[in-house]
């Protein structure tokens, strides 16, 4: 599906400086080919339009993560970091054969973290063991490792996360199933995955993907994704210094709806329902975790 055209502007004011920090591009395929080993083909979402939204939405910066349909080639996500004018950051997707001057030049142009991928209908394995090697060489650069999973795999995944020398940053609360309780075994797993390991971050993006009962975020909607709001703010109220949201902009592989972005930014005060609360998430969390030289 492409992504919705002509979103609305958001009712809910972003506090200034707010960081949009989960979105990617694709290509435009013409120039940026997309990886022989993708699991899908997007529609292009190029940097131009990318900016175009931050800027609409009201967004300052964004941190652009790799997306899986350009495997470990992150030449599309360089470039935007390059043309980003310093607002923005980034998360690739390196191997292990990835050379320390290529990591140089990725520090150079905005990149701060790996994304290690566990979503099974996304990505071919990779050897923990490889995992491990590129967590011990891009730490000492002062980046951390993002990780996608699906919540009936943290159990497996457990002993690798908690060994991960730096900070970790969950994706998408790992994809809780929000039929099941919020308070039910499956999700106090990942509350107490947080807990426990103070260097373990999470987004609480994605209500899109993650929501069954919707309503979907179209039409005017400013209640949207009912049933993901209780898992959400459990995370924000209990983390506050330790969530990140982001739009997930041009939100790949949606079969249902796309959403209206400027509906899914009215969501954020369902979940972060104080001022101070929305600062964190939306301003120092990111600031601190991207942009550290720019915090006093
Ligand atoms: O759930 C997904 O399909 C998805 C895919 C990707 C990616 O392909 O990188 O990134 C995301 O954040 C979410």
């Amino acid at each position: 599906m492409d992504w919705f055209s002509g979103p609305s502007k958001p009712r809910f004011q972003l506090p200034p400086g707010s960081v949009d920090a989960h979105c990617h591009v694709f290509g435009p395929g013409a120039e940026f080919p997309y990886a022989p080993e993708r699991k899908y083909t997007p529609c292009d979402a190029s940097k131009a339009q990318l900016f175009a939204l931050r800027d609409h939405l009201g967004f300052a910066r964004n941190v652009i993560v790799q997306a899986t349909c350009h495997g470990a080639d992150n030449r599309a996500l360089v470039d935007a970091l390059l043309h980003s004018d310093g607002k923005a950051r980034g998360v690739a997707t390196v191997r292990r054969s990835v050379t320390d001057e290529e990591l140089q030049a990725m520090h150079a142009a905005g990149v701060r973290g790996v994304r290690f991928n566990f979503v099974k209908r996304l990505v071919d394995f990779t050897p923990k063991d490889e995992l491990m090697e590129i967590a011990a060489r891009i730490a000492p650069l002062g980046w951390h490792v993002v990780i996608y999973f699906e919540a009936v795999d943290l159990p497996e995944l457990w002993d690798f996360f908690t060994a991960l020398p730096t900070t970790v940053v969950v994706d998408h609360m790992g994809r809780p199933d929000v039929k099941k309780p919020v308070d039910g075994p499956e999700f106090a797993l990942f509350m107490k995955f947080m807990r426990e390991h103070p260097n373990v971050w999470s987004k609480v993006s994605c209500p899109e993907r993650l929501s069954v009962s919707g309503p979907p975020a179209l039409h005017g909607e400013q209640a949207a994704y009912r049933d993901v709001v209780p898992f959400a703010r459990q995370v924000v109220e209990s983390f506050p210094d330790r969530v990140l949201w982001g739009t997930d902009w041009p939100h790949p592989n949606l079969k249902d709806h796309m959403p209206d972005d400027g509906l899914l930014v009215d969501f954020i005060p369902h979940i972060a329902t104080t001022a101070q609360l929305q600062h964190k998430l939306l301003v120092d969390n990111p600031m601190r975790l991207y942009w550290p030289e720019l915090v006093k």
